[in-house]
């Protein structure tokens, strides 16, 4: 059963719009932030590694972003198009912000947190102007990560991008992706995201995600499906309720639901686990598989990352996540 249409004539298959930011995870595990003296550098931010997975997996792919003018932002496209991944749409912003800095705290593989900085960064600077139809138009899909419409003038650039996906027959992948930096209010996050929800295909998010999403509205469904429902009023196709280590689930528009477990993982960090899992989902979505093969191949590509320091280095190919899987799936 296919729930939309990927437009195959089109030179591009995915996109994503949003932050391009640095992880500096720390080199010390199971020790707190304060203690830890030294990290290793990776690309970073949730939209940038699904494309990075995306990418790996083999998708042409591209982004519409800006990074600052200075060595971590040539770092960041440099990363990226050695990796294939088209910088056309990458803006190099010039009016002297910074890079996002997300300093991981591993403290043990259940205790992990994310420090970061984010004063004047130059994701949350991308203009209106510097979303063009025409690349919208040339992408058979677009992701949208939520933490993008935090601020103006992203967050109008990121409104246009969806609207001109809509127009142009582009899918919409919308992770709700909330970090609570940058926003002004829960209020505010759920106005938002609501807005791109609404215009969206695809919604990836946990169930606290969700609940964001209905506080300003109420009442809260605190009911996977009620909540999905909500969302298939829309244009929504699939929405995903992701729960951790206790997989997800899948509600589709037609009815259906499928749950999705875990593989074995020798966890080094949880984080990850959210954008390794949507770029193996989406690639298999675009593959044409059912949905089951889909949340499948996304938790085995999550078992690599969370077993894994980095997040975008550590982003698998298909084979190894097809191994994860064969390992691990008796045949009868
Ligand atoms: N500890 C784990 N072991 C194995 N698989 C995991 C683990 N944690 C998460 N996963 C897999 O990754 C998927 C997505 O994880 P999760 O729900 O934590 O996403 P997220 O909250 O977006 O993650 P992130 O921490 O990257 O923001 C899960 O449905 C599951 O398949
Ligand atoms: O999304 C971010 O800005 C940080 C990520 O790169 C980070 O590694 C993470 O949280 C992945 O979920």
């Amino acid at each position: 059963m296919s729930y939309f249409t990927f437009d195959e004539s089109r030179p591009m298959d995915f996109i994503a719009i949003g932050r391009l930011c640095i992880d500096l995870n720390a080199n010390e595990i199971h020790r707190p932030m304060e203690e830890t003296r030294t990290f290793t550098k990776y690309v970073g931010g949730s939209p940038a590694n699904i494309t990075i997975a995306v990418a790996k997996l083999g998708k042409k792919s591209g982004f519409i972003g800006r990074v600052s003018d200075d060595q971590h932002g040539r770092f960041i496209t440099n990363y990226l198009q050695e990796r294939g991944i088209d910088t056309s749409c990458v803006i190099t912003d010039k009016s002297g912000t910074v890079t996002g800095l997300a300093f991981t705290e591993i403290k043990s593989p259940t205790e992990c947190s994310i420090l970061m900085y984010r004063d004047n960064v130059a994701d949350l600077k991308l203009e209106p102007a510097d979303v063009s139809e025409e690349y919208i138009k040339n992408a058979k899909a677009i992701m949208i990560s939520g933490t993008a419409l935090a601020a103006s003038p992203s967050r109008e650039a990121v409104l246009k991008a969806v609207d001109l996906a809509r127009k142009n027959g582009t899918v919409v992948f919308f992770d709700i992706d909330y970090r609570p930096y940058t926003w002004k209010s829960r209020e505010e996050v759920g106005i938002y995201c609501s807005l791109v929800a609404e215009k969206s295909d695809v919604i990836l998010g946990g169930r606290e995600e969700f609940d964001l999403l209905e506080e300003p509205y109420g009442p809260l469904q605190n009911d996977d499906q009620a909540t999905a429902d909500r969302w298939f009023a829309h244009h929504a196709q699939i929405v995903l309720v992701k729960r951790g280590g206790d997989g997800s689930t899948a509600f589709t528009k037609d009815g259906q639901s499928f749950k999705g477990t875990t593989f074995p993982a020798n966890v080094v960090k949880t984080f990850g686990a959210g954008d390794s899992f949507a770029g193996a989902f989406i690639y298999g979505l675009m593959n044409g598989w059912d949905i089951a093969r889909c949340q499948q191949f996304g938790a085995a590509s999550a078992s690599i990352v969370v077993s894994s320091h980095s997040c975008s280095d550590a982003m698998p190919s298909a084979e190894e996540i097809q191994a994860v899987i064969d390992k691990h799936t008796t045949t009868v």
